[in-house]
């Protein structure tokens, strides 16, 4: 595997090296000897699966409450998604500022966004497969969100989302 900071502390894109033969390849994509060399969290309990059918799909930006913060290590299983991480931790010096990576089925490329960050994604193709290792038991009550287009973020996304959920539409602003 390999492992790249990103610009936010924190937050990782990890890639793989696949073997390749004449039946197409093999790559590892999860190690806790790796995880564990580079400081990373390796104790997952769920892994979950989304599928998004339309291009351009926004999912999110979602969190969770403390004392169920999450750490995801997010993979794009079909498709291609553009994913994003917010830094919410108040005493960061890169609070509330966000990175993005093109994660897609042919790179196999994997951001890890630890506690205290807002994590969503566009889809770039139609049927969009993202699995998500998560290192906590999820607690609905703890589920919190931000627009995706909250000025106060001022992420530059790709596209225009052409779907996201009633939720995902109607988080508050920052700014209040
Ligand atoms: C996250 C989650 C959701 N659910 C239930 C709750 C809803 O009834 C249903 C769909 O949930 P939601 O609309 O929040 O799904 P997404 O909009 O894809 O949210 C996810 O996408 C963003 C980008 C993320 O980073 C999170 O992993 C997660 O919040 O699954 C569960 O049962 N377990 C879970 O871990």
């Amino acid at each position: 595997m390999l492992f790249a900071q990103t610009d936010l502390e924190g937050v990782w894109l990890i890639g793989s090296c696949p073997v390749a033969d004449e039946r197409g390849s093999f790559a590892r994509t999860f190690c806790v000897d790796e995880m564990e060399q580079h400081g990373l969290e390796h104790h997952f309990v769920q892994h979950s699966l989304s599928r998004s059918r339309q291009r351009h799909t926004l999912r999110g930006l979602h969190f969770q409450e403390e004392p169920h913060g999450e750490v995801k290590l997010v993979s794009c299983l079909k498709g291609a998604i553009w994913d994003v991480a917010v830094d919410l931790r108040p005493r960061s010096h890169t609070y509330l500022r966000w990175t993005a990576a093109e994660l897609t089925e042919q790179n196999m490329r994997q951001l890890y966004i630890p506690e205290g960050f807002a994590h969503g994604f566009l889809s770039l193709t139609e049927d969009v497969a993202v699995g998500y290792l998560i290192s906590a038991r999820y607690e609905q009550a703890a589920s919190r969100g931000l627009r995706y287009d909250d000025p106060a973020l001022g992420i530059d996304w790709p596209a225009t989302p052409s779907a996201m959920s009633d939720k995902d539409r109607n988080w508050p602003l920052l700014s209040g």
